[in-house]
C-alpha cells in the first residue's frame, strides 16, 4: 500500500535566511499515529506546513498517497490544524466555523448540521454552537479549531499542539476524538507527556531542523540522553520511574504506573 505522506529532501529557508527544516525524509502509512516532537525552533510547525502543503519547500518534495506531489490536489484530504486557533475562526458563529468544511465539500446542510452536533457533543461546545468565535476563550477556540478540523473528516490529521490552551477534561475529549478514527495522525508537540497516549511512533526533530530520531514510543521515550540533547526530557511517570524499573518496563503513562504499582503490592 502507498504511504500517504512520503517526504523526500524535505528543506525550508524563510526568506531571512533561517533554515528551519533540513534534508526531511519522512515516509507515514495509512492509519499510523505518528508523534513529531522537537524542543520550541526546532521547526516542527514549520515541518506541519511544509507536509501540509501550506508552504513551498525550498528544496525537497512531498509525495501524497503515491499519487502526487501537488497538496492542492488533495486539499479536502488533508486536514490541516495550525498552531493559531484564529486561523479557523472566521464565520459569525461557532456553528458556522464547524459546518464550513462540510459545506465546502458540498454535503447536504442536514447531514452538514449532524456532523457539527455530533463534534460538539463530543468537545464539549454544545453551549458555544451560536456564539460568535471571538467571544470564546482561549481553550474554546482551540476546542472549536479541532472540531472544524474534524468536521469534513480529512483522512490525515496533521495537528500543531492543540492542547495548548485546553484543560485536562477536554484534552482527554480531544485525544479521543482524533485517536478513535481510522485515519492516519501526526501529533506535533514540544511536550512529550500525552504523547503515549496519542501515538505508536515517535518522530524527533533536532534543533536545526534535521530528523534526528524516529522510532517506537518506548524507545525514544525512554532515551533520556537522546531526549535531553535535543532540551526535551522523558514523560513525567518514565522520569519518576527511571532507575528503578528496568527500561523495557518503564510505565510510559499515569494508568501504566498505577498498573505498575498495583501488581507490585
Ligand atoms: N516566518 C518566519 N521567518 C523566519 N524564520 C522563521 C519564521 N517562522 C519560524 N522561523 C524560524 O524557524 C525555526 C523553526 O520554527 P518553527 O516555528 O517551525 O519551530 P517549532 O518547532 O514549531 O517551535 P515551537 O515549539 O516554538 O512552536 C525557528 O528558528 C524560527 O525562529
Amino acid at each position: 500500500m502507498a504511504p500517504v505522506i512520503e517526504a523526500r529532501g524535505l528543506t525550508h529557508e524563510y526568506p531571512d535566511g533561517t533554515t528551519a527544516i533540513r534534508d526531511v525524509d519522512l515516509t507515514v502509512d495509512r492509519g499510523e499515529r505518528v508523534a513529531v516532537v522537537g524542543a520550541n525552533g526546532s521547526g516542527k510547525s514549520t515541518l506541519q506546513l511544509a507536509l501540509g502543503g501550506l508552504v513551498e519547500p525550498t528544496a525537497g518534495a512531498v509525495t501524497y498517497f503515491g499519487e502526487t506531489s501537488d497538496a492542492e490536489a488533495v486539499r479536502d484530504r488533508l486536514g490541516v490544524l495550525l498552531q493559531d486557533p484564529d486561523d479557523y475562526l472566521f464565520n459569525t458563529t461557532v456553528r458556522e466555523d464547524i459546518e464550513y468544511g462540510p459545506a465546502q465539500l458540498g454535503q447536504p446542510r442536514e447531514t452538514a448540521r449532524r456532523r457539527v452536533d455530533a463534534l460538539a457533543a463530543e468537545l464539549g461546545l454544545e453551549d458555544l454552537l451560536d456564539r460568535p468565535p471571538f467571544r470564546l476563550s482561549g481553550g474554546e477556540k482551540q476546542r472549536a479549531a479541532v472540531a472544524s478540523v474534524l468536521a469534513f473528516d480529512p483522512e490525515v490529521l496533521l495537528l500543531d499542539e492543540p492542547f495548548g490552551a485546553v484543560d485536562a477534561r477536554y484534552r482527554e475529549r480531544i485525544r479521543e476524538s482524533v485517536t478513535d478514527r481510522d485515519g492516519t495522525l501526526l501529533w506535533f508537540t514540544p511536550s512529550l507527556d500525552a504523547v503515549p497516549e496519542v501515538a505508536e511512533r515517535v518522530v524527533l526533530v533536532s534543533r536545526n531542523g534535521s530528523i534526528a530520531a524516529d522510532g517506537p514510543v518506548r524507545e525514544i521515550l525512554t532515551d533520556r540522553t537522546l531526549l535531553r540533547d535535543h532540551g526535551l526530557r522523558p514523560p513525567a511517570t518514565v522520569r519518576l520511574f527511571e532507575g528503578l524499573v528496568e527500561r523495557e518496563k518503564l510505565p510510559l503513562t499515569v494508568e501504566a504506573a498505577r498498573r505498575y504499582l498495583r501488581r507490585d503490592e
